[in-house]
Order: C-alpha cells, then sequence, then structure tokens
C-alpha cells in the first residue's frame, strides 16, 4: 500500500487527527482549506514533525510507529519533498541546488540521473543562475528537480503551483502528471485547489 496512516498530532494547544491508506497507482490529493493540518500531515510523514501517537507507513515500510518505538529520521525515509515555499538555497546555484539533492542519496539509490533530470524538468538552460532569478515556474521545476534527484521512494508536493504565475501553471501541471505516469512514484500532493485536484487526482482525501 503506498500510504497508510493513522496518527495524531499536536500543533500548539490544537490536536490534529489523521487516518487514511491508498491505493496503489496515481496521485492522492490532500483537499482541504487552510489551517486544516495539510502541511503538518507531510511533515509528519517527511519526519520533520513527530506524531503523540500511530504509525505511519510507506509501500509497506514502517516510517514511524509510536507503540514499536519506530521514528525513522527524515534522510532515512527516501522521501522527495517539495516544500510551498520551496526552499532552495538562495547563495547556490541552480546546478548546486539540483546536487544537493544528488548527493543526498547514496549512488545504489538513484533512479534518475543529473541530465535526465535536466531533460525530463527542462531545466538544463538554468543551471548558472541562482535562485531569485528564475520566474515561479522555473524555480518551481528546479525544486522538483531537487527532490527527485535524490533518489526518493515517494513524492510529498505542498500546492506546487502556489508560487507559479497563471501563464506557467500548466508547463508545471504537465510536469506533475508526466511524474506522476511515467515514473509511477507514490505521490501526495496538498491542494485546495478543486480543479487541479480533479485533474490531477485518482483520489482525494479530505483534510
Ligand atoms: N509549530 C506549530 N505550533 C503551533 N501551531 C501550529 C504549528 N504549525 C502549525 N500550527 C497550526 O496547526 C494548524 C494546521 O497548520 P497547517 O500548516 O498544517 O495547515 P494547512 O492545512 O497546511 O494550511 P495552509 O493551506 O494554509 O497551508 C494551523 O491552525 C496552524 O496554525
Amino acid at each position: 500500500m503506498p500510504f497508510d496512516v493513522a496518527i495524531t498530532l499536536q500543533r500548539g494547544k490544537l490536536r490534529l487527527d489523521y487516518a487514511f491508506q491508498t491505493e496503489k497507482g496515481g496521485l492522492t490529493a490532500l483537499f482541504g482549506p487552510s489551517g486544516a493540518g495539510k502541511t503538518s500531515l507531510l511533515d509528519a510523514i517527511a519526519g520533520l514533525a513527530r506524531p503523540s501517537e500511530g504509525r505511519i507507513l510507506v509501500e509497506d515500510r514502517v516510517l514511524f510507529d509510536k507503540a514499536r518505538r519506530i521514528d525513522l529520521r527524515p534522510e532515512q525515509r527516501r522521501c522527495g519533498y517539495v516544500f510551498q515555499d520551496l526552499r532552495l538555497f538562495p547563495h547556490k546555484s541552480v546546478r548546486d541546488n539540483l546536487l544537493y539533492g544528488w548527493r543526498l542519496a547514496p549512488a545504489e539509490r538513484r533512479w534518475m540521473d543529473f541530465d535526465a533530470a535536466l531533460g525530463f524538468l527542462g531545466i538544463g538552460h538554468l543551471l548558472d543562475r541562482r535562485p531569485a532569478t528564475l520566474s515561479g515556474g522555473e524555480a518551481q521545476r528546479v525544486a522538483i528537480g531537487r527532490a527527485l534527484l535524490s533518489g526518493p521512494r515517494f513524492l510529498l508536493m505542498d500546492e506546487p503551483l502556489a508560487s507559479v504565475d497563471a501563464e506557467r501553471r500548466e508547463e508545471i501541471l504537465t510536469v506533475i502528471e508526466r511524474i506522476r505516469d511515467e515514473l509511477a512514484l507514490p505521490i501526495l500532493y496538498v491542494s485546495h485547489d478543486r480543479a487541479e485536484v480533479d485533474r490531477l487526482a485518482s483520489r482525494v482525501i479530505a483534510i
């Protein structure tokens, strides 16, 4: 099963409960209003927020299990996380941002090589640029490239169209569709745009 999650997360005074499982194939959207806890859930799956109860399995591998005292470190989880605010390193070139992802993965875990990622995402001409000089869509593709190069077993994408101008939306949507269809990676995708969810997702989880 790609994602099998049943956890409780405490965020300040707020208690957030999540329980869902997903079927093989396609993209699963997490859909819900601002503040509902979508980013918190991705953070818990990535190992950046620790649940107070429960368990998280991805592709039948236990990432977290409170009862069994299992809590893999983020770098052990093999998660490609595309953050809502991208978090590209501002002082590094596009090349070095991508190489950062690449170096996170031991050689045997890499399933996409550097040149293949450049071609797949159409970012080969941007290698010497700094993130501040990129358009929203270009920066988004670099962030996706960094995640793919880290040899992930699954992808978490937090509103990847949030910082993309209207004209570039189609380009990023097409990239996400290709990741879904050609790379066959389990994807959890946060959005609060109904049209986007209808186009991309094979199932929707209301948060
Ligand atoms: N570190 C924290 N400490 C206390 N409260 C937090 C913390 N992080 C998030 N929260 C609260 O937890 C709730 C869920 O936040 P979260 O960012 O997961 O929501 P979201 O569904 O992703 O929202 P958005 O769509 O606006 O990004 C919010 O009410 C938020 O204020």
